[in-house]
């Protein structure tokens, strides 16, 4: 985010910018032992960025009309296209780095960018190849599963340009556990019709932020720290398997504290996840499943962060 200038919000720029880079650095990423993804080959990296700029010279050009410091967002556009094809790196926080600091540095009245990107999956097909099948190095299949986005404020600093802030986040995991989670002992009053349940098909849609102590660790996959988010979707996978959740909070709490345990080079984990648990039409039986459905709106919400002081005395 962008701070204001004297008080006063002022941003322009450019979002949509897709761009489709083949043949980046390949990633590869420490394993852990709930996840197989060690690293992807970056055949296509491709993402779908968001580019804003700030700076005290941009004041003329809303007050008065003068357009004589506007860099146009189709330049800006034009700028994250062309320097996309010289990043040396495998991490989208890296190819954000180096999209804002070179802009920062060519244009000297520009005091501060907020850059985010949503990396569009495509993942490589299996094709026959030797014995059985091998990833093949062509063909690459749009997801449409979860995805990963991260954002980055860089600023002009003393000695050249600073990361400000970041955040990483994966966005729309829908994950269904059909056995095994409860709701029950909440407030019971005049208003209250939900009956308490003790093992509901519990179906939650999540998106998980993190943020690093030292940010290099995700600029820079080469540094052996980088945490994918094909690790953290792993994670919480094996946490809801394991764990016979009492709530979605109490869920999300213990999925903070093992990416926190997992991952010692992560600050903070937050979470927004949303309810879609399924509306139970017949129940299921020792012999038999039941049948469910979707359910209706309204749909409850949660959100919450946890920090490494969360882990203190806690065995995640
Ligand atoms: O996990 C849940 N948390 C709630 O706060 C809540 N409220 C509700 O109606 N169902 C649920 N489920």
């Amino acid at each position: 985010m962008l701070e204001p200038i004297n008080g006063r919000t002022m941003f322009y720029g450019k979002s949509d910018v897709l761009t489709y880079r083949t043949y980046a650095k390949p990633l590869a990423v420490t394993p852990v032992p709930e996840s197989s993804f060690t690293g992807c080959d970056n055949i296509i990296f491709a993402h779908n960025i968001t580019f804003a700029v700030t700076g005290e010279a941009f004041l003329p050009s809303f007050s008065e009309g003068d357009n004589s410091m506007v860099v146009a967002t189709d330049s800006m556009k034009n700028f994250i296209l062309r320097n996309t094809a010289d990043y040396t790196g495998s991490t989208t926080e890296g190819l954000l780095q180096l999209l804002s600091s070179r802009f920062l540095d060519k244009y000297d009245h520009v005091t501060a960018v907020s850059v985010s990107a949503d990396r569009l999956p495509f993942e490589q097909v299996m094709v026959p190849g030797g014995e059985g099948l091998k990833q093949s190095h062509l063909v690459l299949r749009h997801s449409n599963n979860e995805s990963y986005s991260a954002s980055l404020t860089v600023k002009r600093g003393e000695d050249g340009t600073e990361v400000i802030a970041h955040e990483c986040r994966l966005k729309d995991l829908q994950l269904i556990k059909v056995s095994g989670s409860s709701f029950y002992g909440f407030v019971r009053d005049e208003y209250t019709t939900l009956p308490e349940s003790f093992d509901r098909p519990l179906y939650i849609f999540l998106n998980i932020n993190w943020t690093y102590s030292d940010v290099e660790h995700a600029l820079d996959g080469d540094l052996g720290q980088y945490v994918a988010a094909e690790q953290v979707r792993d994670i919480a996978h094996s946490a809801f398997h394991e764990l016979n959740s009492p709530s979605i909070q109490s869920l999300i709490y213990q999925i903070g504290l093992r990416l926190l345990s997992r991952f010692p080079q992560l600050a903070t984990v937050s979470f927004e996840s949303n309810n879609r648990t399924w509306e139970t039409i017949v129940e299921p039986e020792e012999t038999k499943g039941g049948v469910f459905t979707e359910p209706r709106p309204p749909y409850g919400f949660q959100g919450f962060s946890v920090s490494r002081a969360d882990l203190v005395g806690e065995t995640a």
